[in-house]
């Protein structure tokens, strides 16, 4: 297919996403399915072209003027692809396969429209209700801050310090183009392309041996914060499929005890597996069973309890720009309960002196700084660790952080446009 013809099959797709309300993943599934002459390269190249869409939706039609499919499409080759009018028109010509010839009135709005008046909810791509919940953590910024987090991410890994070293990882995945990440120490950077195409990483031999995780920097920053240490008793309360039990686990060194659980014995399934590729061997997986309570035998022992605490996930949406537009209040509400609740779980399993590390990848302060300040009001045996004091503990670059992420009275907020990751909020609390 030419350049030209995956644009039209682009604006079939988005049409058929917008009649039938079906998540476009399903969409481009079927899409697969029907246009089986249709290559990978095509393939990606569409699905690119469909995430960058539903990336821009709501500013592309402000820009155009124009709501419908096609001129979705036009506006967000300006604006997510910076294209000029000249090489819009040039793809766009009519020729057999190819989208009509622009308009007079698409002409006009792609050189003379901007988002300059736009309505932040439209200027930054997200959902209207969210905007005083936005507002409160961004202000005036928050349309700057959304389309950061509406922007395409790259592909972070952390090098598994059980089984490799940064220095030596990176130069075998040179010809992926990777970079060594700002800020974690850990962290290697492999930037993704317009054409949405998956880099292959677990073919990688380094992947294979466990030496490299897929994990955004945020989730590594946010790990590290945790200042897990060999010899402790650490249990990792929503452990899920293990991205941050991993993380732990090699700042244990192979050293103390590490549990690893979660509510939702369907989420922790792929994690045994992940384990034993990182050549993790002191962590114990609980597997939840009927009501039980599987930590029954810990009270008041753990030097740290890590809650990745369930949450709306604002702080991904540039890794999902569909869930975004498909979040509803009521979605935030059952979170917020979540967390109080898995909160409370972990207060009596902390030891006098040990520390709660709270983290979400939401941006919104409600999960935040406010579960923070009400679990400190109910459990005064608690107070929270002094930002700057979490991070300094990791690693030289505190200053710098401190000048880029959010800081507030409870903690970290790090977010795409500021430190250049997934939104991740990270509170320390110590007992005692
Ligand atoms: C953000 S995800 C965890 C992601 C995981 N830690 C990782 O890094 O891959 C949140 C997890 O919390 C779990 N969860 C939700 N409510 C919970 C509760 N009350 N107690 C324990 N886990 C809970 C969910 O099942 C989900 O796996």
């Amino acid at each position: 297919m030419t350049p030209a013809a995956r644009l039209s099959a682009a604006i079939d797709l988005i049409a058929t996403i917008d009649a039938q309300r079906i998540p476009a993943a399903k969409a481009l599934k079927e899409w697969g399915t029907a246009h089986r002459y249709a290559g990978s390269g095509d393939r990606a190249a569409i699905s690119g072209l469909i995430w960058d869409v539903l990336r821009r939706q709501s500013s592309a039609a402000y820009l155009m003027d124009d709501d419908s499919a096609r001129a979705r499409l036009l506006g967000m080759l300006k604006l997510e692809r910076g294209m000029d009018l000249a090489t819009i028109a040039a793809l766009c010509d009519g020729s057999r396969f190819a989208p009509e010839p622009l308009s007079t009135a698409e002409e006009a709005a792609l050189t003379s429209r901007s988002l300059a008046d736009a309505p932040a909810a439209v200027a930054g791509d997200y959902p209207e209700w969210l905007d005083p919940y936005l507002a409160k953590v961004f202000g005036d910024d928050r349309a700057a801050e959304a389309t950061a987090m509406a922007s395409r991410a790259p592909l972070d890994l952390r090098v598994n310090t059980l089984r490799g070293k940064r220095e030596k990882v990176l130069p075998r995945l040179a010809h992926l183009g990777a970079t060594e990440t700002p800020w974690s120490p850990l962290g290697l950077r492999i930037a993704l392309g317009a054409d949405a195409r998956n880099p292959g990483i677990n073919a990688e031999e380094d992947f294979i041996k466990g030496a490299i995780e897929v994990q955004d920097e945020g989730s590594q920053l946010a790990a590290l914060f945790s200042a897990a240490k060999p010899g402790e008793q650490v249990i990792d309360l929503c452990a899920g499929a293990g991205g941050k039990t991993l993380a732990i686990a090699a700042m244990m060194g192979g050293k103390g005890r590490l549990i690893a659980t979660d509510h939702d014995k369907r989420q922790l399934a792929p994690i045994h597996e992940r384990l034993s590729r990182a050549s993790v061997h002191n962590c114990e997986v609980r597997t939840p069973r009927g009501e039980a309570d599987v930590l029954s035998d810990i009270k008041a022992s753990a030097d740290l309890v890590l809650i990745d605490a369930p949450c709306t996930g604002t702080g991904t949406w540039r890794r999902n720009p569909d869930a975004k537009w498909r979040m509803r209040p009521g979605a935030l509400e059952v979170r917020l309960k979540d967390q109080a609740e898995v909160l409370a779980r972990a207060a009596p399993l902390v030891k006098a002196g040990g520390r709660i590390a709270y983290i979400t990848c939401s941006v919104l302060s409600e999960e935040n700084g406010e579960q923070v300040r009400a679990f400190v009001a109910r459990h005064p045996e608690f107070s929270v660790q002094p930002p700057e004091e979490t991070a300094s503990v990791v690693w030289d670059k505190a200053e710098a952080f401190a000048g880029a992420a959010l800081r507030s009275d409870e903690g970290w907020l790090m977010t795409p446009r500021r430190t250049g990751t997934d939104g991740f909020f990270v509170s320390v609390l110590k007992k005692g």
